[in-house]
Parts: C-alpha cells; sequence; structure tokens
C-alpha cells in the first residue's frame, strides 16, 4: 500500500481541518513538515514548515501500524481552518510522495486490513448517510460490529458441528454405517431459528435505514398541499382555489420523532381531459401504491377505495368549514389535528419497525437465507451430506462478513462515502 493523504473534515472555511495521512511512511512525512514526533498518540503542537516557508501552527499525532482506523500507520494534522492553509499543506505532503485518497480510501484500508468487516463497513457508510436518531441508532449498532460477532457465534455453532461430524465416521469399519449425533441437528436447527429470526427482523430493518414512503391523495382541492405546508411550515407547494393545482409529485422529507418520512403531495385524483393533469394523476396513483401508508384527504371523509389498504388513515380535512364526518379531524388553515395525525401517522410506522433486526440490506439478508437454506432438510443424512451442507452454510457466513467475495461490493459501498472517509 503507498502512502495516501486527504482532508477528513468536510472542504471549507471552519474551526480546524484535519488532514489524515495512512500508509507506510506516514509518521515520516508528517516529521518532515512538523519535526521529531517521538511517542504516538501523543499529540503536539508544531509549527508546519515546507523547506523554510511557514505553513500553520497545528497539532499533530500519529498512531502505530495495528493500532489505527485504516490498521496501517496513520498521522493526522490539525490545522487552522482555512481552505488555502490545507491546500498547502497537501502540495507539501504531495512533494514528499503522498497521493490524494479516493473517497472512501481508508475505510476501504480498514476493511483490506481485516480492522472492519463488510457488515461494519455497510453500517458506517449508513451512519454517513444517517439523518434521524433511529437510522443513527440503526447504524451505529451496526458499523460496532454487532452482526459480526453474531456470525461468529454462529460459525462456531458450525464448526462445532462439522467437529462432531469428523468424530462420527468410522473409517475403519465398512460395514455398519454411520450415524450423525443427534447434538448435531439440535446444533443445526438451533442455528436455523436464530437466522429465521434475524431475517424476519430484515424488513423492518431496511425500512428504518431507507425511510418510509406516505403518499397524500384524495380529490382535487381536498386540501393536500395545504396540508402539506402546514407540516412543513413554509410553501413546499402551490396552493390555488383551482382543482388540478398540483402535477408533479412533490417530497417533503421529515424526521417524525426520529423516523425518516418523505411525505408526497400528489395530483387530485380525477378523470381529466387536460392531458398534463392526465400525467399527474396517473403518476400520483403510481406512488400511491408504492408508498407504505397512504393519507386520503377528504373534506367529506371519503376515500379511493381502489387505494385503500390495510393502516391507512383517513384525514378529514377543512374541519374548520365542516364540522363532521369520518375520519382525522384536521385544518390546515387554524393547525386544529395537525399534531394528531402525526402522532398517528408515527404510531402506525412505529408498529412497522417494531420486530427490526441488525440486518438492513439486501447483501445481508441474501448470505442469511443462503445459510438458511443450506441447511434445510438436514436431518438424516449420511455424514458426508451433513458435512457439506456445514460447509455451504459457512460459506455463506463468510460473505455475510466479507471474509470472501466482498471486491464486487466494495465499489458500491464506497460510493456514497466521501473524501478523506
Ligand atoms: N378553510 C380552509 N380552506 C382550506 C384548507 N385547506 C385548504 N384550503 C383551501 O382549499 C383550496 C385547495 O387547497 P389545496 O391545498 O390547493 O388543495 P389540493 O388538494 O392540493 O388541490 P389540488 O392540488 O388541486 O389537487 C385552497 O383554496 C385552500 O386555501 C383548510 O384547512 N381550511
Ligand atoms: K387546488
Ligand atoms: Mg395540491
Amino acid at each position: 500500500m503507498d502512502l495516501v493523504f486527504a482532508e477528513a473534515t468536510p472542504s471549507g472555511r471552519g474551526g480546524v481541518s484535519v488532514i489524515r495521512l495512512s500508509g507506510p511512511g506516514s509518521r515520516r512525512a508528517a516529521e518532515r513538515l512538523a519535526g521529531d514526533l517521538p511517542q504516538p498518540r501523543h499529540a503536539y503542537f508544531r509549527t508546519l514548515r515546507d523547506g523554510r516557508e511557514e505553513l500553520d501552527q497545528a497539532l499533530v499525532l500519529w498512531f502505530e501500524a495495528g493500532s489505527s482506523f485504516t490498521g496501517e500507520e496513520v498521522a493526522e494534522l490539525h490545522l487552522h481552518g482555512a481552505p488555502v492553509v490545507a491546500r498547502r499543506v497537501g502540495s507539501a505532503l504531495a512533494a514528499l510522495g503522498a497521493r490524494p485518497a479516493e473517497a472512501g480510501e481508508f475505510t476501504r484500508r480498514a476493511f483490506l486490513n481485516g480492522r472492519m468487516d463488510l457488515a461494519e463497513v455497510e453500517g458506517l457508510g449508513d451512519l454517513l448517510e444517517a439523518e434521524t436518531d433511529a437510522q443513527r441508532r440503526l447504524a451505529l449498532r451496526a458499523a460496532g460490529g454487532e452482526l459480526g460477532r453474531k456470525a461468529d457465534g454462529w460459525r462456531e455453532m458450525l464448526i462445532r458441528a462439522g467437529a462432531l461430524v469428523e468424530a462420527s465416521v468410522d473409517f475403519a469399519d465398512e460395514e455398519v454405517p454411520d450415524e450423525v449425533p443427534d447434538e448435531v441437528f439440535d446444533l443445526l436447527r438451533r442455528l436455523t431459528t436464530d437466522l429465521e429470526q434475524e431475517i424476519s427482523g430484515f424488513r423492518a430493518a431496511e425500512r428504518l435505514r431507507t425511510g418510509f414512503e406516505v403518499a397524500v391523495i384524495g380529490a382535487p382541492n381536498a386540501g393536500k398541499s395545504s396540508l402539506i405546508n402546514r407540516i412543513a411550515r413554509r410553501e413546499v407547494a402551490l396552493v390555488s382555489d383551482i382543482a388540478g393545482t398540483t402535477r408533479d409529485v412533490i417530497e417533503l422529507r421529515l424526521d417524525l420523532r426520529g423516523l425518516a418520512v418523505t411525505l408526497l403531495d400528489t395530483a387530485g385524483l380525477r378523470a381529466t381531459e387536460d392531458h398534463v393533469e392526465g400525467l399527474g394523476v396517473r403518476r400520483a396513483r403510481e406512488r400511491a401504491e408504492a408508498a407504505d401508508l397512504r393519507l386520503h384527504i377528504s373534506p367529506e371523509g371519503h376515500v379511493d377505495s381502489a387505494l385503500w389498504r390495510d393502516g391507512d388513515i383517513l384525514v378529514r380535512s377543512k374541519s374548520d368549514l365542516i364540522a363532521q364526518g369520518d375520519g382525522l379531524a384536521v385544518s390546515a388553515l387554524s393547525g386544529e389535528g395537525i399534531e394528531g395525525l402525526l402522532a398517528e401517522l408515527h404510531d402506525r410506522l412505529a408498529l412497522c419497525v417494531a420486530g427490526a433486526g441488525i440486518v438492513s440490506h439486501e447483501r445481508q439478508a441474501a448470505a442469511l437465507r443462503d445459510a438458511r437454506d443450506a441447511l434445510a432438510g438436514v436431518s438424516d443424512l449420511p455424514p458426508e451430506l451433513v458435512a457439506e451442507m456445514i460447509r455451504q452454510a459457512a460459506a455463506s457466513l463468510d460473505r455475510l462478513v466479507g471474509r470472501i467475495g466482498a471486491e464486487e461490493y466494495l465499489d458500491v459501498i464506497f460510493t456514497s462515502f466521501c473524501i478523506g472517509k
């Protein structure tokens, strides 16, 4: 591995900007600018110099290979947060033979050096993208290695089962067929149950990670856009008394008490001669069908039954005008019922994620399913077949944590990383 560097803090003006170096020679490069840095993990306050030229006054520290984020020798330069300083220090480092790092390259090195497994890398990526508390918590658990620890436990069960199968084979006696001990099947059944449980929490965790889509639908002039604006506390969408005002789907991202929710304002549903409005209505239906939940908006409490699904919410809008009817009464004008509606929406979505596990990526779920499937129908088979099933399941768990087959995923994962991470 060569020596790479990048600004670890966002580029731009700020209090401090940190340049991180990783790879063999990190310490020496830092010392060329800062002078002697005798001890690892000690912060030295130094004047950085490029030849005779003073570059900045900085806090400098380094970490030995094996005890850094990347697993390589790492140095950090904490500079004054001016872009020109970071640029100038960067060019001095380049002159010393360091190369600017690519997006996610530090994390990639951490993975390649065994400091993180693939599920942790995915968790770290999720953490960088998290917007709400629920997303942050899930990502932090994943980045902290929870899935890898579970996988280790499962592997141990497989190793033990494999050893018992081996021991059951009597090579000396060809006459009597070998029998796999019951303990093996007990172990594999327990493992299968664990895997099933983890798999069953996948969809909920995925929802938690990616967030929910909630479509706001109803007849023209029902007050959909007004409601969205009220919730957003700003003019997200055009409002008018002309039916058919909204055409395109307008998205409003919300942090609903920790849950990530995208509200979709949609065109009023009706048959129309207007070509463009018709396109909007079609799109409204499509997005409404694909959404996790729908708010059906109607001053009279009517719903489009073709789009009604279990768990949807009927909202009786313009409650300041019409005093009674079915549905949750809400007025975008007075604000009545808005908090209650958001609370109800939160509670329903929270129900959907109640069983969330730690597995939140399709890749991870697929590896777990493969492991489970490898063990399906394991009872009453000869030892050679049982041993082969155990090997297959172990390979799937290896894939889960990226011990094998990680290459094809790394590039995809690191596209969401920034330079310096
Ligand atoms: N009194 C009262 N008027 C409302 C309320 N909500 C919306 N309106 C009025 O109803 C009309 C239609 O509101 P919009 O928010 O544009 O309705 P929409 O459902 O988005 O309409 P389209 O986009 O055309 O489908 C406007 O004149 C709003 O001012 C409300 O809570 N109370
Ligand atoms: K309207
Ligand atoms: Mg509208």
